[in-house]
């Protein structure tokens, strides 16, 4: 398969080398105004995304998930310069592009592209694949070789469809079909970086592996780089070499996928993870080791103070309640934001009083789990008292390493006699407060997004770009973005990018043995 068009004209940046960084975020927010009354009054904030650091690197595939509304497509549009961030700044191949006006994004558009995750509503449905693949060219006014219609056709066929069926329209497409053709208009530009909004979880079971494995074939061939988004672990778990996980605008937890998987640390991704269905009936434990959350996600415009995640969790003490855990790399290529980390000595050890919110979080929460954490706690941090008595390496991430070994939390569990403290403090417990209030105070997201200023619903990525924020640069940004020809022009007439839909997504994926390999 040859690789897509070459753009003529100067992309923005140089290509980053493999392993290099290609996009760097730091401290990003994106807080959507709320304004009420006749002046429009701001009177709060949807505080949809609330301070990220990441990287992602030259050639590799950065798995984004997380529960609904904690930020995850805020966070795609952001990076993909689709909505204009509050703070922080955003880099793309060592350039700052966090607040480039249009002409500046202009090549931009080249290297960026997003796949949205509903191909029934992203695809413009009066104009014909060859039209809406073709698009992204004739915006960015580049002419490939032997002229747009035959690169059109050879896009077709590098996402196996048919390029006899150029003059077709979306509806003549099955949903599948249609999200390979998004993917045949991200690939026009040949950009450097992909960022797919959950790019199959509008789709049936047996058609979001086949995507998948066209993703990971199109990265093997054509060098991508991808940001992938996703409702839960098990589609990401496949294509993502390390997996972000995030709760209400902030990243909980960013680790390469094998070691999140074997030995996760934050017990929000714990809980994420025990929700991933196992798919060998044998394991009869299976069961009792799901992990059920207490509550709803809360408001984000008003997130509960220290940890977001302390309403909820199990493992909760004042601590969590008053100061918020910098997100450290505990382990090497492990970075946790947690007082009390799972497979892992706890950072606040002298903080064994549970609030009332985590004993009524941890009734929820199986013995075998309870017993499973303060066992692997007590066992990592036996091994890290061993490992810094006998060597003179007073590292602490160092030796912590060595202690859990970055391998299984089963193989530390086991290496460790259960000196619980972590079930004897939940069981003794006293009140510390009710954390539960914080969580009550927020209503619900919808809410939000109602009585937002910018009357988008969060779920039209074009619409957001072009009412939501950014001015001028939102129209072509949104353009350029979904690159469907006339987004541009339209800027708020029929959108034609349109992501968001809950799914559920499904282990599906877990047949690729393609993807696996990963
Ligand atoms: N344009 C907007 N105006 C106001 N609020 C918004 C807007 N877009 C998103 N939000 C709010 O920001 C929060 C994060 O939304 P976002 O769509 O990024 O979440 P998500 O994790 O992608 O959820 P989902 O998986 O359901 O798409 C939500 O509370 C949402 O209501």
């Amino acid at each position: 398969m040859s690789s897509p068009a070459q753009s003529d004209g100067a992309t923005l940046t140089a290509d980053a080398a493999p392993g290099e960084t290609l996009l760097k975020v730091t401290g990003l927010q994106k807080h959507f105004p709320i304004r009420k009354g006749l002046l429009k009054r701001q009177v709060g904030a949807v505080r949809a995304v609330d301070g990220l650091d990441f990287e992602v690197r030259s050639g590799e595939t950065l798995g984004v998930v997380g529960e609904s509304g904690c930020g995850k497509s805020t966070m795609g549009r952001l990076i993909t310069r689709l909505l204009e961030p509050t703070a922080g700044t955003i880099e793309f191949g060592g350039k700052d592009i966090t607040h480039l006006g249009v002409g500046g994004m202009r090549p931009l558009r080249r290297d960026v592209q997003m796949i949205f995750q509903d191909p029934y509503s992203s695809l413009n449905p009066r104009h014909t694949i060859g039209t809406i693949v073709g698009a992204p060219f004739r915006l960015q006014g580049v002419t490939p070789e032997g002229g747009i219609k035959k690169e059109v056709q050879r896009l077709l066929s590098v996402v196996g469809l048919n390029p006899e069926h150029y003059n077709r329209y979306p509806h003549e497409f099955s949903g599948g079909q249609r999200q390979r053709i998004g993917i045949a208009r991200a690939l026009a530009l040949n950009p450097k970086l992909v960022v797919a909004d959950e790019p199959v979880s509008a789709l049936d079971v047996s058609i979001q592996a086949q995507v998948v494995n066209l993703l990971d074939d199109l990265q093997q061939e054509l060098g991508l780089t991808y940001v992938i988004i996703a409702h839960d672990l098990s589609v990401v778990r496949h294509v993502s070499d390390r997996i972000a996980v995030m709760y209400l605008g902030k990243i909980v937890e960013l680790a390469d996928r094998d070691k999140l998987y074997r030995s996760p640390m934050h017990p929000y991704t714990k809980a994420l993870l025990s929700a991933v269905p196992i798919p060998d009936p044998s394991r009869k434990s299976a069961k009792s080791e799901r992990i059920l959350l207490k509550g709803d996600v809360p408001s984000p415009i008003s997130p509960p103070s220290g940890c977001r995640f302390h309403t909820r969790c199990w493992k909760a003490t004042e601590i969590c309640k008053t100061t918020e855990p910098p997100l450290l790399e505990l382990r090497p290529g492990q970075q946790v934001a947690c007082h009390h980390p799972e497979n892992f000595e706890d950072q606040a050890p002298q903080d064994t009083v549970l609030l009332t919110a985590a004993k009524e979080a941890a009734e929820l929460v199986a013995d075998e789990v309870l017993a499973e954490s303060a066992e692997t706690s007590a066992a990592v941090a036996k091994a890290v008292a061993a490992e810094s008595a006998g060597s003179d390496s007073g590292e602490p991430a160092d030796s912590a390493a060595a202690g859990s070994s970055g391998s299984d939390a089963a193989d530390s569990a086991a290496a460790g006699s259960s000196g619980s403290d972590a079930a004897d403090s939940a069981a003794a417990g006293s009140s510390g407060s009710d954390a539960a209030d914080s969580a009550a105070a927020g209503s619900s997201g919808s809410d939000a997004a109602d009585s937002a200023a910018a009357g988008s619903s969060g779920s039209d990525a074009a619409d957001s770009a072009a009412a939501g924020s950014s001015g001028s640069d939102a129209a072509d940004s949104a353009a350029a973005g979904s690159s469907d020809s006339d987004t541009a022009d339209s800027s708020g007439s029929d959108s034609d990018s349109e992501p968001s839909e809950e799914t559920v997504t499904s282990d599906g994926a877990d047949e690729n043995p393609k993807a696996s390999d990963k």
